[in-house]
């Protein structure tokens, strides 16, 4: 798909309201997360996550990440309790990194920014019948969000990163059967959680979020590797992919609750 948007100087973030108004809307992600303004709310169960049946298909370059595929299957991975009233089932997971570690996340805590942010797209297919309509319904899509900062190697990680440099050009996909994207979420699950939207165009205000507040921890060379990805097509100029986030966007009054005390 050739995206009329992206993140340069001439189609990046501060340009994506001429073609998707909602970008001014009233419920736009990211957002910054200010702990102090953050509401326990003690009705929010736990976070379910049942990733057993994890029929991962491809690793692919979409010119602006790269994205895990996985089957859209009854039995596929699914999350549920927490600020959810359904079930919702993993269609994708993807990054958003910057230029170097000290930047690249698209949520930032009191300001703070982290190297990379993994994102883990539900759907709800209790209410609708596919993802497309999902990701257009204001209770359609679960967004877990997982905060990766430079550190130790991650062991779980190596499989993905290892893989990068087959889909190097945008438009590229490779295999990737049975990767359990489980090792990704961090040890400690309590999150933070409020109403938002996708934060690349279409920019529909169709995500519940729910952002991790422990990060994961991964080598300085494990980053490296998704800055060797290109935005571009093997017969265009090279254009290294990174800095692939949006910036926070005005909270509008939401409340961003907290899963603990
Ligand atoms: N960064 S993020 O987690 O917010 C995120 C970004 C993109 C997507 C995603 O898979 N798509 C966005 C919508 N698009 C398909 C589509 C649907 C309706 C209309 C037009 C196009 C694919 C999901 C989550
Ligand atoms: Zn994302």
């Amino acid at each position: 798909t050739s995206n009329c948007w992206g993140y340069g100087e001439d189609d990046g973030p501060f340009f994506w309201h001429k073609g998707y108004p909602i970008a001014q809307g009233n419920r736009q992600s990211p957002i910054n997360i200010v702990t102090s303004e953050t509401v326990y709310d003690s009705s929010l169960s736990p976070l379910i996550v049942s990733y057993e049946h994890c029929t991962s298909i491809s690793i692919s370059n979409n010119g602006c990440s790269v994205a895990v595929e996985y089957a859209d299957t009854e039995q596929g991975p699914v999350i549920e309790g927490g600020p959810l009233s359904d079930a919702y089932r993993l269609k994708q997971f993807h990054f958003h990194w910057g230029h170097k570690d000290y930047h690249g996340s698209e949520h930032t805590v009191d300001g703070k920014t982290y190297a990379s942010e993994l994102h883990l797209v539900h759907w709800n297919t209790s209410k609708y019948q596919t993802f497309r309509e999902a990701a257009a319904a204001s209770d359609g899509l679960a967004v877990l969000g997982v905060f990766l900062e430079a550190g130790e190697e991650h062991q779980g990680l190596l499989k993905i990163t290892d893989a990068l440099n087959m889909v190097k050009f945008k438009g590229r996909t490779a295999d990737l059967k049975e990767f359990n994207p489980k090792c990704l979420l961090p040890k400690n699950l309590k999150y933070w959680t409020y109403p938002g939207s996708l934060t690349t165009p279409p920019l529909h205000e169709s995500v519940i979020w729910i952002v991790f507040e422990e990060p994961i921890e991964v080598a300085k060379k494990q980053m490296e590797k998704f800055r060797m990805l290109l935005f571009s097509q093997e017969e265009e100029d090279e254009k290294f992919m990174e800095n692939n986030f949006r910036p926070p966007q005005p909270l509008k009054g939401r409340q961003v609750c907290a899963s603990y005390n």
